[in-house]
């Protein structure tokens, strides 16, 4: 079955202070279906921690755990892992997760890229980014019209990168089956407007 709907990333900055609990309830109570783990920082003991916490509250409100970049963790907790071209091999990481397991690979705007993550065993291919990103501000910039040829590939399509309420239609009129975002989720003043954005969100990605 093809993963689809609003996927969230976590952010060690907006979400910290308390919030990474609460913000991500406030998203699955939204709606989000499938939220990612992307924390940079090397401290071991707090990242297995906050991910064991989060794969709790995904499996409650029955969405899908990924962690971001690394392959033992994901291991460890048994969920879904996004490697990005720099992150390791997609090959081993399927080997070690088996073949169950949710792998997301990062494409930017390349077909190319897309057609070998799809041979070497991922699950979902992810595109961007597609608008300029506050989180990301260096992200290697796509073209919307890849979508058309990667949605050929047969596989889950993941569109990433400046993703707000106002261009996500630009996003699902072709065809894009998990939206990624960050800021215009969690960059929130309280968890209820979280919630508010993540239904607004889930609305116009299944409208
Ligand atoms: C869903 C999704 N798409 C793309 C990325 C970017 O991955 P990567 O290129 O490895 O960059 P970092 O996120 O690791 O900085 C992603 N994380 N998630
Ligand atoms: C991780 C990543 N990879 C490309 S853009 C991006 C960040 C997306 O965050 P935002 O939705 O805030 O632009
Ligand atoms: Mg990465």
């Amino acid at each position: 079955m093809k993963l689809h709907g609003l996927y969230g990333i976590t952010d060690t900055e907006l979400l910290a202070n308390g919030r990474l609990l609460p913000y991500v309830e406030a998203a699955l109570k939204g709606g989000m279906q499938v939220l990612q783990y992307r924390d940079k920082t090397q401290d071991t003991a707090r990242r297995y921690e906050e991910a064991t916490a989060l794969k709790q509250l995904c499996s409650h409100y029955n969405a899908q755990l990924i962690i971001n970049d690394d392959l033992l963790l994901a291991k460890e907790l048994a969920v879904g892992l996004h490697l990005g071209q720099e992150d390791g091999s997609i090959t081993k990481a399927r080997q070690l997760l088996g073949n169950n397991a949710i792998i997301g690979a990062t494409c930017h705007g390349s077909i190319d890229l897309a057609q070998r993550a799809k041979a070497e065993g991922a699950s979902y291919l992810a595109f961007g980014r597609f608008f300029p990103s506050k989180t990301k501000p260096n992200a290697k910039p796509a073209d919307i019209n890849v979508l058309s040829e990667a949605k050929a590939l047969g596989l889950t399509i993941c569109a990433i990168g400046g993703i707000t309420l106002n261009n996500v239609h630009l996003l699902t009129k072709q065809g894009v089956n998990l939206i990624a975002v960050v800021n215009e989720l969690f960059d929130a003043n309280n968890a209820e407007q979280v919630e508010k954005r993540a239904k607004q969100l889930v609305s116009t990605i299944f409208l």
